[in-house]
């Protein structure tokens, strides 16, 4: 069924999914940057964010979040964490009743500690409150390659008819229930992203970045259970899927980050020159009071944090991992 689709978000990801959607249903996208604007609707493109390739030619752009939501079937936001909660508030008084809010955000509030679903149900009581989330590097998406992602809703229902919305040949789209797990997969992992980033700039090799990617899984799961995820979900498309490939990939913004400081880069320098939001650099001092909170153990997630705001050096924090005692893999730590 062909449904009215809402975006907010002109970055790579928002545009990318507008882009999937007007395939199939009528899809206005909402920038706040003019230019923007005016280059989807006249050039089929967004040069800031998506250099190269076409967007869908039914994508409509507006710089009206009135116009984006008030007759939307569904409404999907693509800011980034730490704006999120703004944008549902100026949109809120254009939005229609029980209409659902899909987040495409990886990231939790600084503030309130909260999950991107929980401000939807803070902002707008009586929506149902869903993500889509997995291994969806926005520019191979936009160039055409085949990826899977998950959207979580609590109610299956609405999970389905979105799930038919979101799909197209190329984009398969599984449902899960769990919203917690599948938010917080996207969430922990940028982080771990930032380790492996890490390991690679400094030529830690390739049996490091293995490990960092199981023991991160390892710590991602054990916050995320403690926080009301499922198991499963940890090694699902929402979690271990999404890690593997932020923590492999140089178009990951997050590996790109720590990718730099083990080149010797100071953050601050990295994130100057960067266009593009990494999510795990706030996410990480978020992370930190969550695992004290809950009483998790998160040494990976902790060596990045020292990195990113204490002064650490990338080297510090392979010797401080290196110090921790091993374990047995079946108990935590
Ligand atoms: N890119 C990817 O591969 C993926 C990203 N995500 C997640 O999607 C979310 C969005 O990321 P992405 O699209 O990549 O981000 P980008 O950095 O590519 O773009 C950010 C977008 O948000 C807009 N924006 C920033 N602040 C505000 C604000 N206060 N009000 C309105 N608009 C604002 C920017 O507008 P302007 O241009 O005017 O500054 C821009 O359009 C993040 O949480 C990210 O983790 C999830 C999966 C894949
Ligand atoms: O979440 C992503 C891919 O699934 C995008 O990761 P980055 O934000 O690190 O680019």
């Amino acid at each position: 069924m062909k449904l009215n689709f809402g975006i907010l978000g002109g970055g790579s990801w928002g545009t990318t999914v507008a882009s999937l959607l007007a395939k199939n249903n009528n899809t206005i996208l909402w920038a706040r940057n003019e230019d923007t604007v005016n280059e989807i609707n006249t050039r089929h493109m967004n040069s800031k964010y998506l250099p190269g390739g076409e967007l869908n030619k039914n994508l409509v752009a507006s710089n009206s979040i009135e116009d984006t939501v008030k007759n939307a079937d569904v409404i999907v936001v693509g800011i980034p964490s730490q704006h999120f909660r703004d944008a549902l508030k100026i949109a809120k008084p254009y939005i229609r009743p029980w209409v659902p809010i899909v987040s495409l955000a990886k990231g939790l509030e600084l503030d309130t500690k909260k999950r991107m679903t929980q401000i939807i149900e803070e902002e707008l009581p009586g929506h149902p409150a869903g993500v889509l989330t997995g291994p969806n590097l926005a520019k191979e998406i936009h160039a055409g390659q085949a990826a899977a992602a998950v959207i979580a809703m609590v109610d299956d229902t609405i999970a389905k008819q979105l799930q038919g919305s979101f799909s197209t040949g190329l984009f398969r789209v599984y449902t899960n229930d769990d919203v917690i797990g599948c938010e917080l997969g996207g969430a922990l992992k940028n982080i771990l992203a930032i380790a492996s980033g890490m390991g690679d700039g400094a030529n830690a090799g390739d049996n490091t970045r293995a490990a960092l990617i199981t023991r991160g899984l390892s710590e991602l799961t054990r916050l995320g259970k403690a926080m009301g995820g499922k198991g499963s979900t940890f090694s699902g498309l929402a979690g271990m899927g999404d890690l593997v490939a932020t923590c492999s990939s140089s178009k990951s913004r997050n590996y790109q980050v720590g990718f730099q400081l083990g080149k010797g880069k100071r953050l601050e320098h990295i994130i100057e020159e960067m266009n593009e939001v990494a999510e795990g650099v706030k996410t990480a001092k978020v992370v930190m009071e969550l695992a004290r909170d809950y009483n998790v153990d998160m040494p990976i997630s902790y060596e990045v944090y020292k990195v990113l705001y204490e002064g650490n050096t990338v080297y510090d924090a392979f010797n401080g991992l290196l110090k921790i005692e091993s374990g047995s893999e079946k108990e935590p730590g």
